[in-house]
């Protein structure tokens, strides 16, 4: 049996880092995806020496693990494929055990949670059934763009089809991208959260959710209310190349959180109300220049200021200055989007001069060493086809 799963990755228009704490945040899948494929191999042709394989093809890495030491090492497992029990603080251990016989290159270290959530998932959905999975990816890892869960969304959705826990149509013709119903979307979400916990520690839940259900979402406290966005939002995305990593990220703002509580608390209640504004105004029809371009003034606003309370977090870097710094020049406003310390940035592009500025812009970015490329904001969620 072969089955291939695709999930987008996204970006935070508003509420990062503050989403952890309570606040509503926003954001919407980007047409940049993570594809996860499975070959499933029939337990019984296992004769107790089949294996479970990754092959991680963009970066050339496969690691294997022989189904019988996955056995002796996490036990009997049902390989259920109902709703999730979290990864318990052992049996994170045994995953990191496992990992000690793979050949991860230094270089690549940060790859280990990411094998950790796999092993999880695949053994909690599927137990020791024999199995290759390879996956690919358009993403940049690690850098904002929600890589983690489109990677946990992707091999959760792969995952279940291939333990008949979710299902695309009977009918549906090999091949062809299929979308899941409601039910199945959330059983796939809440097997992704699992894993994002893996990767992440304390995650709020919004880019597994946003990369499952796909569209513009505002989220807060766990819950996600769909938005319609009336006019196309154009964004650059600038990735400044500097490596960081969420979970950590995370952790430095609550730290500022329990160092500072009052003043935190209060910039987290700052966010929530940009956010919530945010959210209002990209549901405003503009049927007119006049209208689109007072809308996109407004969110540009709301843009900027969350920016100015991220760096009150703590989490802004040299580099994504020098961003905000350079799109000024031409009147542009930008934030970071994602963990930030690095990674990736937004920058607001008017509709009415967005091809003009668009070129001069990312030029300028890009002689800095910086890469950038335009995304559509708002697309599908988690696919799934037979292959
Ligand atoms: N395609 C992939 N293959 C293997 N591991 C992956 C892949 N994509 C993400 N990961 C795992 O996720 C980690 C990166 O997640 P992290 O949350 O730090 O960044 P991000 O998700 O790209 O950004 P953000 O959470 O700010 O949106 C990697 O270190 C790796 O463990
Ligand atoms: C930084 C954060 O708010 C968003 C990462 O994309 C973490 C989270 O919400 O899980
Ligand atoms: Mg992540």
């Amino acid at each position: 049996m072969e089955v291939r799963a695709r999930a987008p990755g996204k970006i935070i228009l508003a509420g990062e880092h503050a989403v952890v704490h309570g606040s509503a945040a926003v954001a919407a899948a980007i047409d940049l995806y993570t594809t996860f494929s499975l070959h499933l191999l029939p337990a019984e042709d296992d004769g107790g020496a089949g294996a479970v394989e990754l092959n991680l093809r963009d970066s050339g890495l496969t690691f294997s693990w022989p189904c019988s030491r996955l056995r002796e090492a996490l036990g009997e497992v049902s390989g259920k494929a109902g709703p999730p029990t979290p990864c318990s603080p052992d049996e994170l251990a045994t995953m990191a055990k496992l990992l000690e016989g793979q050949e991860i290159p230094e270089a690549k270290i940060w790859l280990s949670t990411g094998l950790s959530a796999y092993l999880f998932l695949y053994t909690s959905i599927l137990g020791y059934r024999p199995g290759k999975a390879v996956v690919t990816s358009d993403l940049p890892i690690g850098a904002g763009l929600g890589s983690s869960a489109a990677f946990c969304v992707s091999m959760s959705g792969a995952l279940l089809t291939a333990a008949g826990a979710v299902g695309i149509g009977v009918g549906s013709a090999a091949g062809e991208w299929e979308l899941f119903g409601k039910d199945d979307l959330e059983l796939v979400n809440q097997w992704a959260f699992q894993g994002e916990k893996i990767i992440h520690g304390k995650p709020s839940g919004i880019d597994n959710s946003v990369s499952t259900f796909g569209s513009m979402i505002k989220f807060k406290k766990g819950e996600l209310t769909n938005l319609k966005s009336r006019n196309p939002v154009k964004m650059l995305i600038t990735d400044t190349r500097v490596g960081r990593n969420t979970k950590a990220l995370v952790a430095g703002v609550s730290e500022r959180a329990s160092r500072h509580p009052d003043a935190m608390a209060s910039v987290f209640h700052a966010v929530n109300s940009i956010s919530e504004e945010l959210s209002s105004i990209v549901e405003l029809p503009a049927e007119d220049e006049v209208a689109i371009t007072s809308k996109e003034d407004k969110l540009a606003e709301l843009m900027e200021m969350n920016q100015g309370l991220l760096q009150c977090m703590g989490v802004s870097h040299s580099s994504i200055e020098t961003v905000l710094r350079t799109t000024l020049k031409y009147s542009l406003v930008s934030k970071l989007t994602g963990a930030g310390g690095g990674g990736c940035v937004l920058t607001l592009i008017p509709t009415l001069s967005a091809n003009i500025i668009l070129e001069k812009v990312a030029a300028e970015l890009e002689s800095y060493g910086f890469r950038c490329f335009k995304v559509e904001v708002g697309g599908r969620g988690l696919q799934v086809c037979r292959i």
